[in-house]
Formats: structure tokens, C-alpha cells, sequence
């Protein structure tokens, strides 16, 4: 995998925590900072990506939970090659809704596949590049759900259990435990204001 000029940033959280609510916020920040930015989505970011997303999200489908681990890293596979990669190395700067710690946290945690089977995906998909900033938006499973309800029916993720969620809640704080200097714990549980600051402080100290 070539090296990169441009910077790589995540936002991770379990559904409803706020990752979409501050993407923009993180892009103005950063703008605002002279840095040309590409955002983009997991699964997504390409025509592919986005295919393979209607169909994984798709509530009518039962998909085996490797099916869906290799699809999530099919999409990323494109994803890196149509568009993350070409960005940074132009020298700009991509944050992704979501990247591979939510393979870790969704089919690891919550749907409970071997984390070695993950690693040698991560490492077939993308060796040891890694984002250079990932924000996980933490909140509890029961915050999450209240958020989320509230705007949009469930989608095939959404409508699993409590305990899914808890599951894969505890995957990304291990997450966050292995890796401290790139995955940084934001308390989304605050208001969006709190949050906001709190994000800044973060992605400004990052910036410089
Ligand atoms: N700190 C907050 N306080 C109150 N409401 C919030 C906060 N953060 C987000 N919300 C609201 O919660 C809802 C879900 O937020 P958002 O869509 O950003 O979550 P998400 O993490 O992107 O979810 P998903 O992963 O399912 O797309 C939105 O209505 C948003 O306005
Ligand atoms: C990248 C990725 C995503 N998921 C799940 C997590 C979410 O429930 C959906 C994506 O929708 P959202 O709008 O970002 O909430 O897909 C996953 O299970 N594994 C992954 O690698």
C-alpha cells in the first residue's frame, strides 16, 4: 500500500451515537484550516460500495455473517482504490463515515466472527495502512436506539438486539483501549453543543 501525503480520519460509534451529525462538522473545521477535504461512507463511497450497502442494509435479506464480514471489505477494497488512496495521495484530506474498526465492532463484537479472520482480511485489504484519526462516538446502547428511532425506520443492523449493540459497543472500547494514539473516546452522550467542542479540541490539536 503507497504511502500517503493527505491525512486519513474516522468516525466510529454504534447507530444513532452522532457520527453523521459531526461529519461536517469535523470537514468545516478542517477547511476552515486550509485543508481540502473528501468525505465519504463504509460500506459506500463508490457505485459499488453503494450497491453492495443497499443490499447489506436491506432488512429483508438474512445474510451469513461471513458473507457479510468479506462484502464489508469487498466495498472497502474499491473504496481505497477509487477513492480514498487517489485523495491522499493528491494531498487531501478523507473522513470516512465509518472504515475497518466497524468490521471489527459489527461482525467481530456484535456478530461474533474470530478477530484473526478479520485481521487477515484488514491485512489482505489494506496491509498497514490505517487512518491517522479515528473519533469514536460513545453512548449507550438505550441513547442510541432513543436517537435513531426517533428519525428512521431500522435497517437490517438496527433492528438487532439490545445485546448486539452492547456487544458491539465493548468491541469498539477494546478498540480504543489497543490503539489510544489514533482511536480518540468522545462522550457523544453530551449535547450537541459539548460534543461539538469536545470534537474540536480533538480534530484542532490534530490539525497542527
Ligand atoms: N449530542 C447529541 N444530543 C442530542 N441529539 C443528538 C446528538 N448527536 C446526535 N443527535 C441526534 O441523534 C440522531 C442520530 O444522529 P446521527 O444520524 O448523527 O447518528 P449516526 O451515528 O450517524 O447514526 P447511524 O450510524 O445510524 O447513521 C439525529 O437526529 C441527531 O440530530
Ligand atoms: C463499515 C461497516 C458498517 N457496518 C454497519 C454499521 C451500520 O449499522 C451500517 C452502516 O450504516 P450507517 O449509516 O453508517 O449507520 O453498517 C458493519 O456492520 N460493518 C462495517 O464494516
Amino acid at each position: 500500500m503507497k504511502t500517503s501525503k493527505g491525512r486519513f480520519i474516522t468516525l466510529e460509534g454504534i447507530d444513532g451515537a452522532g457520527k453523521s451529525t459531526h461529519l461536517s462538522w469535523v470537514q468545516s473545521i478542517l477547511e476552515d484550516r486550509g485543508k481540502n477535504v473528501i468525505v465519504t461512507r463504509e460500506p459506500g463511497g463508490t457505485r459499488l460500495g453503494e450497491a453492495l450497502r443497499e443490499l447489506l442494509l436491506d432488512n429483508s435479506l438474512a445474510i451469513h455473517a461471513e458473507t457479510e464480514a468479506l462484502l464489508m471489505f469487498a466495498a472497502r477494497r474499491e473504496h481505497l482504490d477509487k477513492v480514498i488512496l487517489p485523495a491522499l495521495d493528491r494531498g487531501d484530506w478523507v473522513i470516512s463515515d465509518r472504515f475497518t474498526d466497524a468490521s471489527f465492532a459489527y461482525q467481530g463484537g456484535g456478530r461474533g466472527l474470530a478477530t484473526q479472520k478479520l485481521e487477515e482480511l484488514e491485512y489482505w485489504v489494506h496491509g498497514n495502512f490505517q487512518p491517522d484519526l479515528t473519533l469514536y462516538f460513545d453512548v449507550t446502547v438505550e441513547l442510541g436506539r432513543q436517537r435513531i428511532s426517533a428519525i428512521k425506520p431500522a435497517d437490517r443492523f438496527e433492528k438487532e438486539q439490545d445485546e448486539f449493540f452492547e456487544r458491539v459497543r465493548d468491541a469498539y472500547l477494546e478498540r480504543a483501549y489497543k490503539f489510544p494514539d489514533r482511536v480518540k473516546v468522545i462522550d457523544a452522550s453530551q449535547p450537541l453543543a459539548s460534543v461539538k467542542n469536545l470534537v474540536e479540541v480533538v480534530v484542532a490539536r490534530y490539525c497542527i
